[in-house]
């Protein structure tokens, strides 16, 4: 469990986190949000390694993964998780157990007397994940963790954080809306330093019925402002423009999305 009370962070004069406040409980938690919104900044506070104003609860075992894992490129993968069980305080002998376990889990026990300088950058994601796994942290905190990954190790860290959401609470930085669209139950969106939202997938989708339209392209000069056009859909070889708005448009309004919803809170249109 995490709680955060009226987070602020600044960088000189520049506000980056404003009165965060949020509590988090068991399972999977997404957070969202544009670049530069604070998602990382807020992952490093609540990790401990800037200071801040506010108040942070996090539990003493807590796992890390930052945006930029890559360190350490002349020890083995073995050797990085030793390191790490050293820093995390995991007796002696469990570590050999636990870093086995936990680089079968990332798909790297073939690799462990390899040097780190040697992997792919999948690959040291993956040893990231696993650094961050280790010693079954009640809090897992992960900073773009799928970026990079192919699909099949994207689908086998889904499935780990899958097994790992009934004992601890997990948030995930992310812009793969796929991703947390399988995994999260919450939702966190940071814009500009604020959250702005802090609510189940399914009620962000749904906040954003009768905005979404298909409006032929044909029909593109007929659009009532205001509109924001998500994408252009090929539909039985007509074009159509897939438009958010509050305002009825010439067009069909159509199911949305959980890329809809997250849009349409960004963008204000409600
Ligand atoms: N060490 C720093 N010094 C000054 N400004 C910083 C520092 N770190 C971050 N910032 C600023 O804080 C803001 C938030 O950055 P942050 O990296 O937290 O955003 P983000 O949501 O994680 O972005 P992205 O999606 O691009 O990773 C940005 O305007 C960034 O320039």
């Amino acid at each position: 469990m995490l709680t955060v009370d009226n987070l602020s962070k600044s960088f000189g004069k520049k506000t980056v986190l404003d009165n965060i406040s949020v509590q988090l409980t068991h399972g999977v938690y997404g957070l969202l949000g544009p670049n530069g919104s604070g998602k990382t900044t807020f992952m490093r506070c609540v990790a401990g390694i800037y200071r801040y104003n506010g108040r942070i609860i996090t539990p003493s075992n807590v796992g890390y993964l930052p945006q930029k894992f890559g360190a350490f490129r002349e020890l083995t993968v073995y050797e990085v998780l030793e390191y790490f069980a050293e820093l995390k305080g995991i007796p002696s002998n469990r570590q050999g157990k636990d870093i086995h376990d936990c680089l079968e889990d990332v798909n790297l026990w073939e690799r462990h007397s390899d040097k780190v300088k040697t992997l792919s950058g999948g690959m040291i994601r993956r040893l990231g994940v696993a650094q961050a796994l280790l010693g079954n942290p009640e809090l897992i905190l992960v900073d773009e963790p799928t970026a990079g990954l192919d699909p099949e190790e994207r689908l086998r860290f889904k499935n780990l954080i899958s097994q790992h959401r009934e004992d601890c609470t997990i948030l995930i930085s992310t812009h793969i809306v796929e991703d947390v669209e399988a995994l999260c139950d919450h939702i966190i969106i940071l814009s500009h330093g604020k959250s702005i939202c802090q609510d189940t997938p399914e009620n962000i989708r749904k906040a954003a019925m009768k905005h979404v339209w298909h409006v032929s392209e044909k029909r593109q000069k007929e659009l009532t402002s205001p509109y924001y056009i998500l994408r252009r859909e090929q539909i039985d070889g007509e074009a159509y423009l897939r438009v958010l708005s509050n305002e009825e448009q010439p067009g069909k309004s159509i199911q949305p999305t959980l890329e809809d919803g997250y849009i349409n809170m960004i963008r204000g249109i409600r």
